[in-house]
């Protein structure tokens, strides 16, 4: 293959990847050599590598074969000269190596993250059913469910505990044959064994493993023949008592696209879900992270308040939360200051901003009106009695602060008012915030509860 083809593949692959994963992950890939059935790329640092290779690797491996079917195998290898740079804050310490993906007969294991142990998983009450079924299939007992199914929204740690499963099992039975992919490898080596005419391989592969951990399955969804595929995988090992784990992004009957046949087998078993993150745990997630940039940024101080700060402010998921703190302190030590709640706000400025929580007009105009025991009708109609007037204009105060709405569209949702209404109901609570601790007290409270 030469470096002209591959930059045409390159392009191919950022239709399927998306223009920011392939800002971050192909576009660093450089083609050092195809030879002996392998393409052996250059990498800036051995996390890329691992990276690329666990998430990429089959789809970069199934757009080179296509063209030129004699490579088997990639190879991620760090430039010489990019080496010895300093590791970069994202990347993580303990990466495992850089491992080749291997695609050639064998049915090698997507890598697992060093750092996704169940030492590492914080527990808490949104997490805790998912931990404990997690856990007790890692035990690698008699199965007494089958499948574990996990679901959950971005970044709650579905991966984390499917990695930690298979640690733990291939820690404990060196010789079991524990399977771990993403749904998405799933379906090229499912295409790679049709186009290659190796079903029948593909499938004994598929057959003989102890344990199947097929991560994001939605994936599948819509996708007809590895829909096909995969359900008699599943049934095949079902009925060998195999244990499977699987892990979507919602529950198995939420997914669309998937077959019910699919749906109903994935309910079989156990469904647990990991709830969106509450404070404590989110808490509980900094403070363990933090052991870890204390070992690399030792002489760096961490004002107290701080971690409570984030936690209460970044509700979003956890990847953002641990990148926030990574950033953080790879900040604070590049300007030498100590981590600060102004360096904090300073520095993860879009990060807090994108994890605002979003308060609409109507809940604020419901709050105040409760607050002020009057009724919404009145607050949002005509009338103009200093009873309602005073809500109303707190209301309309909180709508500016609090929402990105412009002032003639507060008005419109205040009853169709001018926005010469809004703003001078604005100023108006700006001043008495001054002159009126009862005003000033009211708009604290009304925040808080708002902020949630
Ligand atoms: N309870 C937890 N304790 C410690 N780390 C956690 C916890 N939950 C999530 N994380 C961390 O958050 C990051 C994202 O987790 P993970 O990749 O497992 O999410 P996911 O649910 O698989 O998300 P996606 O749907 O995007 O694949 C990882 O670095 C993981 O270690």
């Amino acid at each position: 293959m030469t470096q002209e083809q591959w930059g045409r593949l390159k392009q191919k692959i950022q239709d399927s990847v998306g223009q920011s994963n392939y800002r971050n992950w192909i576009e660093p890939l450089e083609l050092a050599e195809v030879s002996g059935g392998i393409a052996t790329f250059q990498v800036p640092t051995s996390f890329l590598g691992n990276y690329v290779s666990q998430h990429y690797g089959d789809l970069i491996l199934y757009q080179i074969s296509s063209i030129d079917p004699k490579v088997r195998r990639l190879n991620f290898r760090v430039a010489a000269n990019c080496a010895a740079r300093p590791s970069q804050p994202d990347a993580p310490r303990t990466a495992a190596a850089v491992q080749p993906v291997r695609t050639d007969g064998a049915l090698p294991s997507a890598p697992l993250d060093d750092r996704f142990r169940f030492e590492t998983f914080v527990v808490g009450k949104p997490n805790e059913l998912a931990h404990a079924a997690a856990k007790r299939v890692a035990e690698g007992g008699p199965t007494t469910f089958n499948p574990l199914f996990l679901y959950g929204g971005v970044g709650l740690g579905k991966t984390h505990l499917m990695h930690a499963i298979a640690w733990d099992l291939t820690t404990a039975r060196p010789d079991m044959n524990v399977l771990y992919l993403s749904a998405e490898q799933f379906m090229y080596r499912f295409v790679q064994a049709l186009r290659d005419r190796k079903m029948m391989d593909f499938k004994e592969l598929f057959r003989s493993v102890d344990v199947l951990m097929v991560d994001d399955v939605q994936f599948i969804a819509g996708k007809d023949s590895t829909q096909e595929e995969f359900f008699h995988t599943f049934n095949a090992l079902v009925d060998q008592n195999k244990q499977i784990v699987i892990s979507a992004d919602c529950a198995p009957g939420e997914i669309a696209n998937l077959e019910d046949r699919i749906k109903s087998r994935l309910q079989c078993g156990l469904v647990v879900d990991l709830h969106p993150t509450d404070y404590e745990l989110r808490l509980g997630i900094l403070q363990s992270k933090l052991d870890r940039h204390r070992e690399q940024y030792p002489d760096l101080m961490l004002n107290d308040g701080v971690l409570e700060f984030l936690a209460h402010r970044i509700s979003t998921n956890v990847r953002v939360l641990e990148g926030a703190l990574t950033r953080l302190f790879a900040f604070a030590s590049l300007v030498r200051q100590p981590i600060t709640l102004e360096l904090t706000q300073d520095c993860l400025a879009d990060v807090l901003r994108a994890s605002e929580r979003k308060v609409s007009v109507e809940e604020i105009q419901r709050k105040v009106s409760d607050h002020y025991n009057i009724r919404l009708s009145d607050m949002i109609g005509p009338k103009r009695l200093r009873a309602f007037a005073r809500p109303r204009q707190v209301a309309m105060y909180l709508c500016k602060q609090m929402t990105s709405r412009s002032l003639p569209e507060i008005g419109r949702r205040f009853g169709g008012r001018d926005h010469t209404t809004v703003m001078h109901g604005v100023k108006r609570i700006e001043e008495l915030r001054i002159q009126d601790a009862q005003i000033a007290d009211d708009l604290e409270l009304l925040r808080r509860t708002l902020e949630g």
